[in-house]
């Protein structure tokens, strides 16, 4: 079934993406699984939100989504069209429906550049506005649209606080008309406190514009103002994909389980008192991931089966899908005498 058909409007396949990497300068090389074997869908108008610890290889696996990482292996799906392969020069096009938004808006604009230029640049290169003065006007429009004055077309990056560049960076990134955008970390570079403006007007523009959106964070609370569904990454693999109510309320696998210990949420639903999971142990190197679970050299239920069978991500439940052979059971259900990891 495609998008066209009524199928997923993004579908990603069993993607990998293995960067050579030498230790030291005259080293072996070695290979890092940055993204190892990832399968999911997102449906039109969707936040599919990615959580996971530093280096488990979320921006790795949205630049690949998108083609600006070009992948090892597998398949990605846009509207039903197989866009794995395409080559740079039809890429353009799909640059267009395809975008980023940046962590850093303080990296990602050219501080040498006015903001218009910037702007009116990415139209110039896609051929949008018959000339200067239709682009100028759009790209005034573009920042009224992300709540700038059209006045700041003619400000340096210098000139604007971290939230009116990430401003600018998310307009720069409607520019061209997208249908799919991956916000890397749009937010962790700014305050607290202009935080959530931002991630309220990302939801307003995804309404108004009917976009679809891959919001990367580490940060569980931000992920929850966000996500329709949630996707837990560790280590190159997707752990656990659910809807977003059902995540919140019981996350079924333990390393779920630990990324919420670590940071401890305001719980609307507090009576379902979560287990405090402390992690011991760093992140496992890529290039030689653990057999079996990759969580299993941290994970405090791992049974001798975790360290040689690796799990499917499977169904725990209605839409709710877990990669573990012991996956924590929903409280409701344990009250009812189902069994609970020892
Ligand atoms: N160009 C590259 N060459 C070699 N290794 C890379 C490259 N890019 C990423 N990696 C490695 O791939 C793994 C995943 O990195 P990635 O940046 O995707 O993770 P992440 O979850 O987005 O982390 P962060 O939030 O810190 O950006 C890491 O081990 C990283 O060092």
């Amino acid at each position: 079934m495609s998008a066209r058909d009524g199928g997923p409007f993004l579908k990603v396949e069993a993607l990998t993406k293995h960067f050579e990497r030498r230790k030291s300068l005259f080293g072996a090389k070695s290979r890092v699984y940055a993204v190892d074997g990832v399968s999911f869908e997102i449906a039109q108008g969707e936040t599919l939100g990615l959580v996971g610890e530093s280096g488990c290889g979320k921006s790795t696996l949205g630049r690949c989504v998108i083609r600006l990482l070009e992948p090892s292996t597998g398949q990605i799906e846009f509207e039903g069209l197989d866009i794995t392969h395409t080559p740079m020069a039809r890429l353009r096009y799909l640059r267009r429906r395809l975008q980023l938004i940046f962590q850093d808006p303080y990296a990602s604009l050219n501080p040498r550049k006015k903001i218009g230029a910037t702007l009116t640049g990415a139209l110039k290169l896609h051929g949008i506005g018959a000339d200067r003065e239709e682009r100028k006007q759009r790209a005034q429009k573009l920042l009224e649209r992300v709540g700038l004055p059209a006045s700041f077309f003619d400000r340096m990056p210098r000139d604007l606080s971290g939230g009116q560049r990430q401003r600018v960076g998310i307009a720069r990134a409607l520019a061209l008309d997208p249908k799919f955008i991956v916000a890397d970390e749009p937010v962790s570079a700014l305050d607290v406190s202009v935080q959530a403006e931002l991630l309220n007007l990302l939801k307003e523009l995804q309404a108004q514009l009917d976009l679809t959106l891959l919001f990367i964070s580490h940060d569980l609370g931000v992920i929850r103002h966000m996500a329709d569904r949630v996707a837990v990454m560790y280590l190159g693999k997707l752990v656990e994909v659910a809807p977003a109510d059902a995540f919140y309320e019981a996350p079924m696998h333990p390393y779920s389980e630990a990324l919420f210990s670590a940071v401890p949420l305001p719980d609307p639903d507090a009576h379902l008192s979560r287990k405090r999971i402390v992690l011991t142990g760093d992140i496992p190197d890529p290039s030689s991931p653990p057999s079996g679970c990759r969580f299993h050299t941290r994970c405090p239920y791992a049974q001798p089966k975790c360290g040689e069978v690796e799990p499917a991500l499977e169904s725990g439940g209605t839409d709710h899908l877990v990669a573990c052979h012991f996956p924590l059971i929903a409280p409701a259900k344990a009250d009812q005498g189902e069994k609970q990891p020892s």
